[in-house]
């Protein structure tokens, strides 16, 4: 896949997919079917943006994929040429016209475009899915707008998972997605009090920009060297033996003693246990680990039990 940083004029007709897709989730699984669909012989090709537009506007937002994470996604999806855009003050003063006659038409040379039903673009977003097609039309181009894709009679979206990721509701959250939610990070030394509790930790070192579940404990995969351990894993501040608040991603993976410090390790987040507590004592919190995991092992006993 090639991954252009700048529009030049394309001499093919390519099919062209808009949007930012944050999360890969299954709206935009649907735009990227269609495009391979029409596709013909003709270049499958993305065009998005390196930063939120909410980003300009001020708005700290976190992302369920990080940019490298959303690239792999394009990848998987077919797509052959990403046009991965720094959203400017230009840019975002770009009338829907000009947007649509210098980008998609005399630069890109787009022969069919896909959008989503509330694709918005140009200048305060005053360009819609609607107004994109006729005017691709005129051009003589084809432009196909994807209904919205629901789950459980909710429409999907990047903002709404977002949403339930930050509330803990990990299985909705994953349901929309039509993947688990994870984190890719590099596991760093703790405080090697977990050791001592019993349960030693992976700390783990993670993107900033990584959107970031609620605070507390959650049932997860973790996937080192490609092989995949059932574990469990605290999100939080760990108020019983720290008085710092910056938040930790530290999971207990069960049965497994190696020493994985420096490794690139994943963890998909499957689903929450209970929030994370202040403690009175180092036993009381053992204790308590001790019924999550009890609680996991019991868990992955009755699917096991129904999977026959
Ligand atoms: C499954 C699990 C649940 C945890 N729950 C809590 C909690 O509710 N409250 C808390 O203060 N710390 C909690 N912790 C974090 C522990 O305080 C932490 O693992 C321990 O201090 C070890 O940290 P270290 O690896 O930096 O040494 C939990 C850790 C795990 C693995
Ligand atoms: N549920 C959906 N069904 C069909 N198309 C969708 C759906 N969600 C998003 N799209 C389309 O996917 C493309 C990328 O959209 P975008 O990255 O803004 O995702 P989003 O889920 O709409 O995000 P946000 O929640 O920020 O609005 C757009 O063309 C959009 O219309």
């Amino acid at each position: 896949m090639n991954i252009y940083n700048r529009i030049r004029k394309r001499n093919d007709i390519p099919v062209v997919a808009l949007g930012f897709f944050d999360g890969f989730h299954l709206g935009h699984k649907k735009i990227f079917e269609v495009l391979a669909l029409n596709a013909g012989q003709q270049k499958k090709v993305a065009f998005t943006f390196k930063n939120h537009p909410d980003r300009l506007l001020g708005l700290d937002v976190k992302y369920i994929l990080t940019n490298s994470e959303r690239l792999e996604f394009f990848e998987k999806y077919g797509i052959e040429d990403v046009y991965f855009i720094e959203f400017t003050d230009e840019f975002m003063q770009m009338d829907k016209d000009r947007f649509i006659r210098e980008i998609l038409i005399e630069k890109l040379n787009a022969g069919l475009v896909v959008v989503g039903y509330d694709f918005t673009f140009g200048y305060k977003a005053e360009g819609n899915s609607e107004y994109l097609c006729r005017r691709l039309k005129d051009y003589g181009r084809q432009c196909i707008v994807i209904d919205p894709v629901t789950y459980n009679h909710q429409v999907v979206s990047s903002t709404l998972i977002r949403n339930l990721i930050m509330d803990g509701n990990i299985q909705l959250a994953n349901s929309m997605l039509g993947y688990n939610f994870f984190i890719n990070g590099i596991v760093k030394k703790g405080n090697r009090i977990g050791r001592k509790l019993g349960f030693p930790t992976l700390n783990i070192r993670f993107d900033k920009d990584k959107i970031i579940p609620k605070r507390g404990v959650y049932v997860t995969n973790t996937i080192i060297d490609s092989r995949r351990y059932i574990s469990i894993t605290n999100v939080g501040v760990n108020p019983t033996v720290s008085k710092t608040n910056s938040i930790k991603i530290e999971t207990h993976v069960l049965d497994f003693e190696e020493k994985v410090y420096g490794k690139k390790i994943k963890l998909e987040f499957i689903d929450f246990i209970r929030d994370e507590k202040k403690f009175e004592s180092l036993q009381d919190l053992k204790n308590q680990i001790e019924k999550d995991i009890a609680y996991v092992k019991d868990m992955l006993c009755r699917a096991t039990v129904y999977r026959h």
